[in-house]
Parts: structure tokens; sequence; C-alpha cells
């Protein structure tokens, strides 16, 4: 009998995540799509990886002392696994986030003990960006260090030594390709770069929203973003310190309906609550499951992050007068009352 092991510390349940057939995904692509199941860490999403590993990368390095405070920057997800973290190893957490994330994660932050600082969303060459706020107040903070989970290549260590290593042990080594967005960008160049220690032959695809820059650079070598998008915590302008040496192979553009028509069918028929970065990265997998299958690998096996929960959006993307104000499509089953004119 294999019993699943008993953690000794709550930081042990983060990672070792499950790998997930889609089976809709699958049959759209023609192949096999896999989702790992990122909304099952403690903090319900990928980000509790980078939270911890550029914590323990802090305390190794000696500039994190006990008592110490993490000062970062964030869309919310990071913030949310750095309290867990700093909260296990007693440190104060001070998060910095643009006000036009979900509410839900605001309340958690609060609900979780971190100091929450919202600023108005900027460009990133405004200095009142909210990367830019998280790194003046670490400087103004006693015994405080800036987490930096875009350009700390900390954060892509914890894909490399974990998400990685975890898919390829998952996949019984027989993997074909592998695609997602970027935020930080340590989740795409982590899991690129670990792959391809196991084989280089697996292709690395970049699942890139609109309103990014990073689609048209891997296309044509210039940062140039079309369009928007409502996706929280993905859609880069710049290549981060995090970014630099991706083996991105590849790459899509999706749309933010794209993505919602498979966060609603994945809801429906599969029974997976996602947020729309998940959809996303779905609608790139089968994306890259076709070009693999057009280009004669015969049954490829691929796989993408299903990166954090759809319950951290039920003020958003589950909500039809908020769907309606962006002008998207409601999902059937909630527009009944609500979304009638
Ligand atoms: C919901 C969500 N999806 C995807 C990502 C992207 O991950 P990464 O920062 O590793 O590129 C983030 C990052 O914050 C996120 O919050």
């Amino acid at each position: 009998m294999t019993a699943i092991p008993v953690r000794q510390s709550p930081l042990d349940l983060i990672g070792n995540t499950p790998l997930v057939r889609l089976s809709g995904p699958s049959e759209a692509a023609g192949c096999d799509i896999y989702g790992k199941c990122e909304f099952a860490n403690p903090g319900a999403s990928v980000k509790d990886r980078a939270a911890l590993f550029i914590v323990r990368d802090a305390e190794a390095r000696g500039e994190l002392k006990p008592g110490g405070c993490v000062v970062e920057g964030t869309a919310g997800n990071t913030g949310i696994g750095m309290a867990l973290v700093c909260n296990a190893l007693g440190y104060r957490t001070i998060i910095v986030m643009p006000d036009n994330q979900s509410r839900e994660k605001m309340d958690t932050l609060r609900a979780l003990g971190a100091e929450l600082v919202t600023v108005p969303p900027t460009k990133y060459s405004d200095c009142n960006h909210f990367v830019h706020t998280s790194r003046r107040l670490a400087e103004e903070t006693q015994n405080a260090i800036w987490a930096n989970q875009f350009d700390n290549t900390a954060n892509r260590k914890a894909h490399i030594e974990g998400t990685a290593r975890e898919i390829w042990e998952q996949m019984d080594g027989r993997i074909d390709g592998f695609t997602c967005a970027a935020g930080t960008g340590g989740t795409i160049a982590g899991v690129g770069m670990g792959l391809k220690e196991f084989d280089e032959d697996v292709i690395i695809a970049l699942t890139d929203p609109h309103g990014a820059a990073l689609y048209s650079y891997y296309a044509d070598g210039e940062l140039k973003a079309e369009g928007s998008s409502v996706a929280e915590g993905i859609g880069q302008g710049r290549i981060t310190g995090n970014l630099e040496g991706a083996p991105i192979d590849t790459q899509f553009r999706i749309s933010d309906e794209e993505g919602l028509e498979w966060v609603a069918r994945l809801l429906r028929e599969e029974g997976l609550c996602l947020g729309l970065s998940s959809g996303i990265n779905v609608a790139g997998a089968v994306a890259l499951g076709k070009q693999l299958r057009a280009q004669g690998r015969a049954a490829p096996r691929v796989v993408t992050i299903l990166c954090d929960t759809g319950f951290r959006y039920l003020s958003s993307l589950y909500d039809p007068a908020w769907l309606k104000a962006k002008g998207l499509p409601v999902f059937p089953w909630l527009s009944a009352e609500t979304a009638q004119d």
C-alpha cells in the first residue's frame, strides 16, 4: 500500500500538485492535453512556489533575518502565497497591488494578515507603478527585503527544480509540448528550462494574452502589444529577469473570448472552476497540440498550467454585470435573469 506521505510542515504542502487529463481540450486538439493543478497549492495558485523559493533564497543569502519583513508588488496571487509562507516562518508581509485586481484577492490578503497597499494601475514606466512602489517601500522599511518576483530568478528556480521535474515524472518522461502564459515569466521560463534538461525535443510554447508584448517579441524580435485583456496575473510588456534565456520555440496569441470559452467548458463539462489565465493556457495547449500533429508528431502529449481557482473571481469573471460591462460574453447558465437588457 502506498499512502500519501504525511507532511512535516504546511510549507511542505506547496508543490507536488496533481496532473489531470482534460477530455474536452484533448478532443478539440485530437491528442492528449493535461493540466497541472496549481490551484491545489495552499494559497490556491501557482505563485505559492515562487513565494517559498524567494523567501528560502533570501534566508540562505542572509538577507532575510528572524523577525524580518518581505515587501512585494503583485497582481495578488504572489502576495497570497507570500503571506502564507511568511506567516509560517514568522515574517511580516507588505503587499502592493494595483487596485483593479479582483476584490477577492484583496479581501484574502487582508484576511491573511498581510499589510495591503493599493495603487492605481499605471504603466511600468510610471514611477508609481506597483512594482516600483513596492521597491521603495522595502527600502524605507526596517529589516525588510524586496522579493522582486519579476527579476529575481529564485522565482523560476522554483519551476526548474519543482514544477518541471514533477511534470516529467508524472508524464513518465513522455511529453511533446508545454505551454503557458507569462506574468513574471517564472513559470514558462523555469518549466521550459527544466523540461529541456530532461529532453531538448520538448516544444516550449508561449501563450500570450492580448495586450501583452511577448508574442511579437518571440515572433519578430520586437516588443509590441496589441489589444487588451482582463486576465489577471499574466500579460507582460518587457523581458523580465526571469524571462531572460527562456527557451521559447513557438508562440500563440489567445483572446479573452477564447480563454473564457474554455473556462466555461472546463467548469460545466469537467467540474473544474478556474481563473481566466488557466482558460487562456488551455486554449494555447489546444493550439500547440494541433500544431504538433500538423508537424507530424503522431499522438502528442501536451501539458499546461491551471494557475488558480475561479473562486477568486466570483465578483468579476462569474458576475454577469461585470462581464457585460467589459463587453465580454456572459456564461449562459448565469445570464437568465441578471444579464437581460
Ligand atoms: C492567475 C495567474 N496566472 C498566471 C500567472 C503567471 O505566472 P508567472 O508569474 O510565473 O509568469 C500569475 C502570476 O501572478 C497569476 O497570478
